[in-house]
């Protein structure tokens, strides 16, 4: 158990900026997961708390106490690489009581170790493998051992790389589970470092968007799946991605592709007529209903909102099974929307679908060129929203 500071990190590698002015307080027993895409700045960030590399600037402060510069083996962390080391030719039992065996967080005895290697080996499913080498192992077996190395090891924070990169979709969303599990028993204070917002959601007490060596947003998976405080952060959460949709205000609503796509503009936001806006619709957060032809008597492919919801009507262009549920790209009045719904809301390639969207999950950002992520500015369900 520990507490973490960081406090204005710099590291540059040459003319290369991988951290670029990182503040973090991670606290006792606290969870926290940096989410970010390749590059960011996530693995220097652990090893400049590690002490594995020199920082350019900054501080780093473990359970009160300064430790830039402090020799990495005196700095009480444990950190686990996505590659994993471990030796070849020993058991994956003494694998794992080597650390416990090195003298460095204090001698066990023989019942010590085998206590908290049994408690370790559960959690990560592999107390049937204490006595195979790590030729024996499959590649996501050899994975849980190497994780199991860094967290039998008592640290004041323990700093995860990737740990379940090597492992398939369904053993990661159980290892997912079970690795919550553990920081909960035992209360340990972990900084976990992943580009799969999933597990940064599902494990993170808090979550810290990184970018370009920035953290853009910390917040609890609530917080920062509500609220994302720009386009990267919210196209950074879920997969498909946010459907991000150029719309402009026109006469206190916000239209999109001419009118096929209609909100109100809530007066709590302020915003101006002609003023560029973008809309934000996650896929998953649409649900479709049949289309009933000639409801519109203005012969218009859309629908305005009504009690609260969006609602549009589109074609579909295209629709592919995932799993259990259907994605579907749908052609609303020109603009497309992907949608993701269970198979019996999924419609088949041509037909015509009604597509709602409650207002509170419709988020309005800052409208911008291309490519350019801008600020948002709230969602379509903002206090003071007149509703018709
Ligand atoms: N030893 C190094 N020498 C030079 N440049 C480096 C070195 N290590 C990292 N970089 C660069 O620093 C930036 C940040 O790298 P880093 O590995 O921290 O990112 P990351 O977010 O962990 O990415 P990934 O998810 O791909 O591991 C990248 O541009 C990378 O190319």
């Amino acid at each position: 158990m520990g507490t973490l500071k960081v406090q204005g990190l710099h590291k540059t590698y040459g003319q290369t900026t991988a951290v670029d002015g990182i503040d973090l307080a991670i606290e006792n027993g606290e969870f926290f997961a940096i989410l970010g895409p390749s590059g960011a700045g996530k693995t220097t960030t652990l090893k400049c708390v590690a002490g594995l590399v020199d920082v350019d600037d900054g501080r780093i402060e473990i359970s009160g106490q300064d430790m830039t510069g402090v020799e990495p083996y005196h700095r009480n962390v444990a950190m686990a690489f996505e590659s994993y080391a471990l030796y070849p030719q020993k058991s994956v039992f003494e694998n794992l009581a080597s650390p416990l065996r090195s003298g460095r967080s204090g001698r066990f005895s023989s019942q010590q170790q085998r206590e908290r290697i049994e408690t370790v080996t559960t959690t990560l499913g592999i107390s049937h493998l204490l006595n195979r080498l790590p030729r024996e192992l499959s590649n996501g077996q050899r994975q849980r051992v190497a994780l199991g190395r860094v967290l039998v090891r008592p640290a004041d924070i323990y700093l995860l790389d990737e740990p379940l990169s090597h492992l398939d979709a369904k053993l990661r969303s159980a290892m997912r589970a079970e690795l919550k599990q553990l920081g909960q028993l035992s209360d340990i204070t972990t900084l976990y470092v992943t580009h799969d917002y999933q597990e940064a959601l599902a494990l993170g007490d808090r979550v810290g968007v990184m970018r370009a060596g920035r953290i853009v947003q910390v917040g609890t998976p609530e917080e920062v799946w509500k609220a994302p405080v720009d386009t990267f952060v919210a196209r950074a959460l879920g997969q498909p991605e946010m459907n991000l949709l150029d719309g402009r205000v026109e006469s206190g609503r916000i239209v999109v592709s001419a009118g096929s796509i209609d909100v109100p503009a809530p007066p709590s936001l302020h915003l101006a007529d002609g003023q560029r806006v973008r809309v934000g619709i996650r896929p998953r957060d649409v649900s479709t209903a049949s289309a009933e032809p000639g409801r519109d008597s203005a012969g218009r492919l859309s629908m305005r909102d009504s009690a609260g919801r969006l609602s549009m009507r589109g074609t579909v262009e295209l629709a592919e099974r995932l799993g259990r549920s259907v994605e579907m790209s749908v052609d609303v009045g020109g603009t497309q929307v992907i949608v993701v719904t269970s198979s019996d809301g999924a419609r088949g390639e041509g037909d015509h679908v009604d597509l709602d969207v409650p207002l509170e999950h419709v988020h309005i950002f800052a409208g911008g060129d291309a490519g350019a992520d801008t600020t948002r500015l709230g969602s379509a369900a903002m206090e003071g929203t007149q509703r018709i």
